[in-house]
């Protein structure tokens, strides 16, 4: 059974610029364009894609805090458009922007009024709450006010929100986003014990690990577009003819140091990150075909006055698969 079809799903945001000197220029930002995916009941399904691509506004929609412009989206059978009370009942949302807490509550007061808004009867909802403090590890936290919580502890919370009433569908908008790594393991340790459960869980990430680790199945976003759907290791598959170059140069006054590597014979895509712009640091991603040379690379990069750091050949990451669709990487760069 599918848990969310998404069909066509088009969605752009008309804003005005409020910069001094294009005071109320028109911005137009095609946020979603025709994207279209479906979930089976039970998966755990990744959307995985850099700052911008679109990630946040396809939950909203499926959500139903949001409207598409176009398209059709059904969550657990029901219409967002035309059911979002029916969608509402299905799913739990866990949004990286609204955590909404009270911060002059306990966590367990937080979740307790959280509960009564969704109506859930009160001997019940006390022994939920509970349920949810041990399954999130927040037990011993639960009397703390949520003013003294940390970031990893208010994600916890947060995820715990979305579970309150048991819904069979969650979204979950870059869990583990700004978390330390132990507390990052935590969370993704609870999204594989949910899937156990049976729930079907959208996340969005940028973190391309993150997808990896925890998807059955991962859509990779940019720019509003879907390039490629797949289970992450038939994903890694489609690009597995190719080599995977990793190249750390320093000394790099500007882009043209490499940019030129994209005319050479074999290369297919590349893509760079800024490791420490003021020394002129560089990663440099070439992907190249069995036509590529790795030699006719390095003495290209060699003929600049950059100097090399290393040069790795490495297995095929979800990263590479961006690079490889979008010629850009992942992380953000300077
Ligand atoms: N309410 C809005 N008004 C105008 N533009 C918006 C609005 N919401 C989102 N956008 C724009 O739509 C695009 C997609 O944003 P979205 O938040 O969905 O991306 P994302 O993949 O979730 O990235 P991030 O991780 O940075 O939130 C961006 O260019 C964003 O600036």
């Amino acid at each position: 059974m599918l848990a969310v079809e998404a069909r066509n799903i088009s969605k752009t945001f008309i804003s005005r610029e409020r910069s001094s000197f294009y005071r109320g220029r028109k911005k137009v930002v095609e946020a979603l364009k025709n994207v279209s995916f479906e979930i089976s009941s039970g998966e755990v399904f990744g959307l995985l894609g850099p700052n911008g691509a679109g990630k946040t506004t396809m939950i909203k929609i499926l959500s139903t805090l949001l409207l598409p412009d176009s398209g059709e989206a059904y969550v657990n059978g029901y219409d967002v458009v035309r059911e979002p009370e029916k969608v509402r009942e299905s799913i739990g949302v866990s949004l990286y922007s609204d955590r909404g807490f009270y911060w002059k509550l306990s966590g367990r007061e937080n979740l307790l009024y959280f509960a009564s808004l969704y109506h859930l009867e009160p001997g019940w909802a006390k022994d939920r709450v509970d349920e949810l403090l041990s399954l999130l590890g927040l037990e011993e936290d639960a009397d703390r006010l949520v003013e003294e919580y940390s970031t990893g502890m208010k994600s916890k919370l947060n995820i715990a929100r979305a579970l309150l009433h048991d819904p069979p569908v969650l979204f979950l908008d870059e869990p583990t986003i700004g978390l330390d790594p132990n507390s990052a393991r935590k969370i993704r340790e609870i999204i594989l014990e949910l899937k156990k459960k049976g729930k079907t869980v959208l996340l969005t990430t940028h973190n391309m690990f993150e997808a990896d680790v925890l998807s059955d199945r991962v859509a990779i976003i940019n720019k509003g577009k879907i390039l490629a759907v797949g289970s992450p290791s038939d994903l890694k598959r489609r690009i597995s003819s190719k080599s995977i170059l990793e190249i750390e140069l320093i000394g790099v006054k500007d882009n043209g140091a490499f940019e030129t590597l994209r005319g050479l014979d074999g290369v297919v895509s590349m893509a760079h990150q800024w490791l420490d712009p003021s020394a002129g640091r560089v990663d440099l991603k070439v992907i190249l075909d069995e036509k590529g040379s790795l030699r006719e690379v390095l003495e290209h990069l060699l003929r600049t006055d950059n100097k090399m750091l290393s040069v790795k050949s490495i297995e095929p990451t979800l990263e590479d698969v961006f690079v490889y669709y979008t010629g850009e990487r992942l992380e953000s760069q300077a």
